[in-house]
């Protein structure tokens, strides 16, 4: 099998964090979102991939190739999304425009030039006078019209509002139609992915959780609800996270039949979302 993107055994230490045993694939024709809470080392992840950071362990390949050693090769073939803006505030968006796509070798005005339009830009435009999402429609324009064979982005739809999410996401799902190309992106907002993703991977505290199709991820958790006397010590092992009130619990389980077999009809099994798996493994 081809990987598109291959992480193995990531290592990268900071004083006070260390990213660890972070690995996972991604096939061709596929879309990957990356999900933890604030802090779990995403952007870190990216930056390594990016090679913008150098790791301290592991292996990252990219198209098959090192992504040390074919740094530039592979550049040219990624279309990259990142939250802080590299650009020259004082260039409109077409001066801009003009050095990024001397980058490229494969670098496709007409393609830009429709995604301009598409996304209300006006190419006369100076960078410092955009808002935050109208640079982000800029950085996502850039890496789509160079014929990318993987978009890497790092929340690009934090920024954004929810009309303009949605078209985003029509954009990127066609994006992969021809199974040749992939997108790996980081966010917080899990229904998107819920939306669009094929695989999703979760790291928290620096530590990968999952990396599973989504349909897997979404088939192996449930959240549970029932009468707070039906947990003591034994019952509880059952459960990742546990939220207690007046009235009952709500819990989430990877072991549904386990639960299913412990109290039968006395409890509410579920099917939980992408938020919910984030809420109770976070927190416990
Ligand atoms: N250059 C650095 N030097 C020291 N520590 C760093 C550096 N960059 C990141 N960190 C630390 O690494 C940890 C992970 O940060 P990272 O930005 O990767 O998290 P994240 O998952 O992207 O979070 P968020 O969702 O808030 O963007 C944090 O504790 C952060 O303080």
């Amino acid at each position: 099998m081809d990987y598109i993107l291959e992480v193995n055994n990531l290592r990268k230490e900071f004083k006070k964090f260390t990213l660890k045993d972070i690995s996972f694939k991604l096939e061709p024709g596929y879309i990957m979102g990356f999900i933890g809470p604030n802090g779990a080392g995403k952007s870190t992840t990216i930056k390594l991939i990016m090679n913008l950071l150098k790791l301290d362990g592991g292996e990252i390949k990219v198209f098959g190739l090192d992504h040390k050693k074919h740094e530039k090769e592979i550049k040219d073939r990624i279309g990259f999304v990142y939250d802080e803006n590299y650009y020259y505030e004082d260039l409109t968006i077409k001066q801009m425009k003009n050095i990024v796509a001397s980058f490229y070798s494969k670098w496709d005005d007409a393609t830009f030039n429709d995604y301009i339009e598409q996304f209300d830009l006006d190419p006369k435009s100076k960078i410092k006078t955009l808002s935050k999402g109208m640079k982000m429609k800029f950085s996502l324009a850039v890496a789509l019209s160079h014929n990318a064979d993987l978009i890497i982005m790092d929340e690009p739809t934090s920024g954004l509002d929810p009309v303009f999410r949605r078209e985003i996401l029509d954009i990127l799902y066609n994006v992969i139609q021809d199974e040749t190309k992939s997108i790996f992106f980081s966010t917080h907002i899990t229904t998107d992915l819920e939306k669009i993703a094929d695989y999703i991977t979760f790291i928290n505290k620096g530590s990968i959780v999952f990396s599973e199709t989504k349909d897997e991820v979404l088939e192996n958790y449930s959240v549970v609800k029932g009468g707070t006397d039906l947990l003591d010590r034994d019952t509880k092992k059952e459960f990742i996270g546990l939220k207690e009130t007046n009235v009952g619990f709500e819990g989430l389980t990877n072991n549904k039949d386990e639960v299913k077999r412990l109290f039968g009809e006395q409890v509410l099994i579920e099917r939980a979302t992408l938020e919910d798996i984030m809420f109770y493994t976070v927190r416990g």
